[in-house]
């Protein structure tokens, strides 16, 4: 309220200025010193009001800001498959929501200065026609003002859109010249030439038609603005010359026809901002909230307590958005419940794919994934998430001290040492918090006080432990999480594993186990494994049938295993020809 108060001096600064002239004019002191004290008051009044109605809308502008960003990283997280982050026009639509979501927390205070700007329009037009009715003409021109700035503002937003995936290309490629993971690359392959040149050419491509845009808007304004000038300068001569001669009467249009024009400008661009926040960055909240919404609609079944029977995949097809080429298609397979199910095939076959939709990720483009006779669609996806656990090729590095990086993969338990111990061991990280300084409370990341970095198997390991330690988990999926570390330690690992899987405490659940994995060593151990290759699963079955069929496993197995072989060959002979 403070804010639309602080119009009201502001606005009749002009009539406090003409009565100090007037008082001048007449020779009455008396009005003179009076008309002084009203110009300091409301002079006074203004910044006190002003200064005051700032502390408030800052104070609530930074809390509605925390609020507002919290509820649309929620909803970010809240969005049930991965779609949201890889399909092109959704990116660009959060990009413009992130990048504005703190100018949605001035909604609020703007709304006051909206009415404070009316405020203050109004008056000051009021004060013009006390004086000639004919002065309100100041007021219609200045609405080619209004409508050259409402539509210029239109042409910006359109541009902006438009230039949107330049701009997240520019920061990619800044990110991928500035950030310490990509440096080594960038460094051996010499491209920090070449990526500046492409990061330049992004930001140009968004710069051009942008300051296009600018540009042409500024001229724009700058007409309409001269007109008004033009039509104010006139106004103050009419009063002058036109029997309206009286000295307060010439001060009080010239006062308030100068600022006639601020104020319009503060109107148009209070409402400006109000209608692109209400219309644009409130309409993406609304689009992003209705989005996390939507998967959540078809969800009526809750995730059973135990799997019963298992997971079937039957004729399941699916093509990444925005995408024509199917990734797979008619998958059919029965995951029974209480067994390891290993994936493998080439790169690029399809495994992590299977892996995403399994987890609710990604729904099939055909075909159904039912979890024990139950469509999946109709599990809700935080449900469904809930019982999921695991660790993937594409890991997180969480910076915070080995027991909350690990704790967080389930954030009810994080703080139960023994768990976190637990899972600690099972991930196989034990002998690396052996050697940290400070065990479990050694802070992970070198950029940190204290803190340490971890080579990128060890890192690896973190993650493999983290996915460790969700309870009772329905899918316990390992997507490659063991890729950098030795055979040797990743089939011990996996042992372990399987062996746990098969207790009787897991089998009772009917835990199903998914594990992609390049090395057979480790496959072979899987109760069931399917073979992806060509969009489609091929073969399914245990290691021993699948070597009687003598098919594509069997053929990938010898060429692994002879390969093994003649690398051990090879070892062992250099060694005998060294001693
Ligand atoms: N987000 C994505 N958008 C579009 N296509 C994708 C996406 N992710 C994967 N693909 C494509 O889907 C195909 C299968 O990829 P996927 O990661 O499932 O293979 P994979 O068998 O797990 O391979 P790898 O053994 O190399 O991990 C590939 O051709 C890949 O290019």
């Amino acid at each position: 309220m403070t804010t639309v108060s602080a119009a009201v001096p502001d606005a009749l600064f002009a009539l406090g200025l003409a009565a100090v002239v007037d008082g001048v004019v007449t020779g009455d002191e008396n009005r003179v010193l009076l008309a002084a004290c009203l110009v300091g008051a409301l002079a006074a009044g203004s910044w006190l009001l002003g200064v005051v109605s700032d502390r408030a809308n800052r104070r609530f502008a930074d809390r509605a800001a925390v609020v507002i960003e919290s509820h649309v990283a929620r909803l970010h997280s809240s969005v049930a498959t991965l779609e949201l982050h890889e399909r092109p026009d959704h990116q660009d639509r959060l990009a413009v929501l992130r990048n504005h979501a703190g100018a949605l927390s001035f909604l609020y205070q703007q709304l006051f200065a909206t009415v404070g700007a009316f405020v203050r329009l109004i008056l000051t037009l009021i004060l013009l026609l006390s004086v000639h009715p004919v002065l309100g003409l100041l007021g219609l021109l200045a609405v080619p003002d209004v409508l050259v700035t409402h539509r210029r503002a239109a042409v910006k937003k359109e541009a902006e859109e438009a230039t949107a995936q330049d701009e997240r290309l520019a920061r990619h490629l800044f990110d991928l010249g500035t950030t310490p993971l990509a440096g080594k690359e960038v460094r051996v392959a010499g491209i920090g030439t070449w990526l500046r040149g492409r990061h330049r050419d992004a930001w140009m491509r968004r710069y051009v038609p942008l300051a296009r845009a600018r540009w042409i808007s500024a001229l724009c304004q700058s007409s309409t603005q001269a007109l008004f000038g033009a039509a104010l300068v006139g106004a103050v001569a009419w009063t002058a010359f036109a029997g309206l001669s009286e000295a307060a009467s010439v001060t009080l249009v010239l006062t308030a026809g100068s600022r006639l024009s601020q104020y319009i400008a503060q109107t148009v661009n209070h409402t400006q901002f109000y209608r692109s926040i209400w219309l644009d960055v409130s309409r993406r909240l609304a689009w992003l909230e209705d989005y996390a919404a939507a998967g959540t609609a078809t969800a009526d079944s809750p995730a059973p307590r135990r799997l019963a029977e298992g997971i079937r995949l039957d004729g399941v097809g699916f093509r990444y958005p925005g995408t024509t080429t199917p990734v797979l298609d008619d998958v059919r397979a029965f995951l029974p419940a209480g067994t390891v199910v290993a994936l493998v095939g080439e790169n690029g076959a399809g495994k992590s794919t299977l892996v995403k939709l399994l987890c609710g990720f990604y729904t099939p483009t055909s075909g159904t994934i039912s979890v024990d006779g139950v469509d999946l669609n109709r599990i809700p996806a935080d449900q469904w998430r809930r019982r999921v656990a695991g660790a993937f090729q594409d890991f997180l590095r969480i910076e915070y001290p080995v027991r909350q990086s690990v704790g967080v993969g389930d954030l009810p338990r994080a703080d139960d040492p023994a768990v976190v111990r637990a899972a600690v061991e099972r991930g196989g990280l034990d002998d690396v918090v052996a050697g940290l300084a400070h065990g479990m409370d050694t802070q992970l990341g070198a950029s940190w006080k204290d803190g340490v970095d971890l080579s990128y198997g060890q890192w690896q390991k973190v993650a493999l432990a983290r996915g460790f330690m969700r309870e009772s988990p329905l899918l316990l999926v390992l997507d490659e999480p063991t890729s950098a570390l030795d055979a040797e330690v990743e089939h011990a690992l996996f042992e372990r594993f399987t062996q746990v899987a098969r207790s009787r405490e897991d089998a009772a659940e009917g835990r199903i186990t998914i594990l992609v994995s390049h090395r057979f060593s480790t496959v072979r151990m899987a109760d069931l494994i399917l073979v992806v290759d060509g969009a489609r699963v091929t073969e399914c079955g245990s290691h021993e049938d699948l070597m009687d069929r003598r098919g594509r496993y069997a053929e990938l197995y010898e060429i692994q295993a002879a390969s093994y072989r003649a690398g051990y060959t090879t070892a062992r002979g250099g060694r005998e020809g060294r001693r």
